[in-house]
């Protein structure tokens, strides 16, 4: 096991060159918590270790926004504390790609998902799962990462050949330059695709809606040892939840998988933004009525109304129209629902997040209004 095996290149070992000087030692985040990080280092003997690390205040303070903040797959400068003292984390190298999902328009909100991620799977399936329009999604949201996309049209063996090659040609013509895969993960075919892009060194992180077979293609890139449940064993610490926290796993066979629990929100996210334009059309026309803030129904000058009488308009497509609002509000309390506690948690904890004793003092006493 060497650095390169965690990702490491000339470009990181450039940038570390100050941080060398000042005897930090380059790390790689695996593990985000709402009160440190975890991070893959080397100790003296070039033995790979797993330690826990804290946020420096000034690398706090830094960030014009959360995400500029160190997160799972982002390369840091640590200072190794001595016994009974943190280690901290100085700074944050530059990132190579950042897998985000961002709020649109109204806030400037910004998930980061993983960093330093080579290629995003997307997983989905030629029936039920298949949606161009969310496909696109997951394209732009991968186009802006700066990884590369590959999408496993998983289940092939469940369904009829021509189907299988239609979904495939369908999202293939939205995206020329992504890698689309026919897939039964049952027969082993995904973990081939998922392999072949894996070495020594490359991230991936696998991003679909729940049911596509995502767990069934990690437990076969894990190993018999590994499963993807929310069972804890305590002894073993096996079969550790890995999606109620953020983390980074080397895989037994190269390369590392990063698995976070904002994958779902991904989804819901895609399917928020898709649900919405399927109606654009609608919206459009919705903006021709003669107050903004028509309810469409016996309002004067609705154009909506006026469309429907016209026969331009269904009623019923209307109707589903009118309780798109309440659709997904239902979507995200759904999700919301399947966020884990600890999550939730994160995000309270949020603003003491990762910081070291003497500055969360120094914070609590500025929360309090005293000064320095
Ligand atoms: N026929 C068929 N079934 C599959 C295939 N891959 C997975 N499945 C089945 O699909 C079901 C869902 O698979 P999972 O791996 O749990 O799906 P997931 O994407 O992880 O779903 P979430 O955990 O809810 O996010 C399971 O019963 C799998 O056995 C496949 O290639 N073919
Ligand atoms: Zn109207």
């Amino acid at each position: 096991m060497t650095l390169a095996d965690l990702g490491w290149n000339d470009e990181l070992a450039q940038a570390f060159e100050p941080h060398a000087k000042q005897g930090r030692v380059p790390a790689r985040l695996n593990r985000e918590t709402p009160i440190n990080y975890g991070a893959f280092v080397f100790d003296n003997d070039g033995q790979l270790e797993d330690i826990d690390v804290v946020l420096s205040g000034k690398v706090w303070h830094d960030a014009p926004t959360d995400a500029e903040l160190p997160a799972v797959g982002d390369w840091v400068a640590v200072e190794l504390g001595g016994e009974n003292e943190d280690h901290v984390i100085r700074a944050r190298l530059p990132r190579s790609s950042c897998f985000s999902r961002k709020v649109p328009g109204k806030s400037v909100e910004e998930q980061v998902i993983g960093t330093n991620v080579d290629v995003i799977a997307v997983v989905t399936d030629p029936g039920p799962d298949h949606n161009p329009r969310r496909m696109e999604r997951y394209f732009a949201l991968i186009g802006r990462s700066g990884a590369k996309p590959v999408v496993l049209v998983n289940k092939s063996d469940a369904f009829p050949e021509d189907q299988c090659n239609e979904a495939v040609a369908e999202l293939q013509a939205l995206s020329p330059e992504a890698e689309i895969h026919l897939t039964s993960a049952l027969e082993g075919s995904g973990l081939e695709i998922l392999k072949r892009h894996l070495s020594p060194g490359s991230t991936m992180c696998i991003v679909g809606s729940s049911g596509v077979g995502k767990s069934t293609l990690v437990n076969q890139l894990m190993g018999e040892e590994w499963q993807w449940t929310s069972e804890v064993n305590e002894v073993t610490g096996k079969g550790r939840h890995t999606t109620t926290s953020r983390e980074l796993v080397l895989l037994p066979g190269g390369g590392m998988l990063i698995d976070n629990p904002g994958m779902r929100e991904i989804q819901m996210w895609t399917d928020e933004q898709t649900l919405r334009e399927s109606f654009a059309d609608v919206e459009a026309v919705a903006a021709e009525c003669k107050f903004h803030d028509c309810k469409h129904g016996t309002d004067k000058g609705c154009a909506i109304r006026a469309a429907v009488e016209a026969g331009e308009l269904e009623i019923e497509r209307l109707e589903s129209f009118l309780r798109l609002d309440e659709e997904i509000e239902d979507l995200q309390r759904r999700a919301k629902k399947r966020q884990i506690t600890t999550e939730r948690r994160a995000k309270r904890n949020h603003r003491v997040k990762a910081r070291n004793l003497e500055d969360r003092i120094e914070y609590e006493r500025e929360q309090r209004g005293e000064w320095r």
